[in-house]
């Protein structure tokens, strides 16, 4: 158990992209400043669910939700919920690293002066915290003005992450950040992402079930659109209550 405050309740939620139901009653609840990670099989609609949580889906056409998200003990799938900052206070991160076309300084930036920053040095400012809070800042302080496309692909990644918190988040969603780095890319971000979860709640879609078990504290386990267990990661990777979801984490499926 946890005297973690609920960062988000999700309470019956149904996706359907069309006709086609990609999440079936889905109740979880997520707290705060804990490393979450959902894991399951291609296609049981781990990123459909991550995506609902900031209202990514939106995007898609024909996609439609039932049921209800609370973030902060409210529904951010009310009509008046302002989007704009939702996806201000939940981030995200993708599994290719997908910095703009600018400089590192530029790509820092851009979402603070979306929101309204003008201050040369509380940007600056802003660039300084979150290059030090990603651990890039001694490598790149003196080609903050190059092309962010010439750092290699983890420093591309830690670079999104930074930007993802230029805007103060309180969530980062991460959609397989590491399956595109090698080894040693992969185990810093490992890191960087435990050490952030001293100040963000963390969401993380893993294929990688010893990524999982490493770095998260709690675990979902996706199957056809259905949430079959979620509970403390040493649980589920020790001692899991259902038998689907042993057969996944020893390999007899996915
Ligand atoms: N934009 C879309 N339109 C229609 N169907 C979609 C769309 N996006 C996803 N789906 C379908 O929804 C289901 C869940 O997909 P989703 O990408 O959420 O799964 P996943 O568990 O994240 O898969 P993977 O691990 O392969 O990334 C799949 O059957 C997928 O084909």
């Amino acid at each position: 158990m946890t005297d973690k405050e609920k960062t988000f309740q999700v309470k019956d939620l149904d996706l359907y992209y069309g006709t086609f139901q990609a999440l079936k009653k889905i109740n979880i609840d997520i707290y705060e400043k804990d490393i979450t990670a959902l894991i399951g099989p291609s296609g049981c609609g781990k990123s459909t669910f991550l995506r609902t949580l900031n209202r990514m889906n939106d995007l898609v056409e024909g996609c439609r939700i039932e049921g209800s998200v609370l973030f902060d003990g409210e529904d951010i799938y009310d009509k008046d919920y302002d989007l704009i900052n939702l996806r201000k206070r939940a981030g995200m991160v993708f599994q290719k690293p997908n910095p703009f076309p600018k400089t590192i300084y530029e790509n820092i930036t851009y979402g603070p002066k979306i929101h309204g920053e003008k201050n040369k040095s509380k940007l600056d400012e802003i660039v300084e915290r979150t290059l030090r809070e990603v651990g890039l800042w001694e490598e790149v302080k003196d080609r903050l003005g190059k092309s962010a496309i010439g750092l290699s692909g983890g420093q591309q990644q830690r670079l999104c992450i930074a930007r993802c918190l230029s805007v103060e988040p309180e969530v980062i969603l991460m959609d397989e950040p590491t399956s595109a780095l090698d080894p040693v890319a992969t185990t810093k971000i490992e890191a960087l992402i435990q050490e952030l979860a001293s100040k963000y709640s963390i969401i993380i879609v893993t294929h990688n079930m010893q990524q999982a078990a490493r770095i998260s504290n709690r675990t979902a386990f996706f199957l056809t659109g259905e949430i079959m267990e979620i509970d403390d990661t040493e649980k589920i990777f020790t001692n899991p209550s259902n038998s689907k979801t042993e057969e996944y984490i020893t390999g007899r499926f996915g």
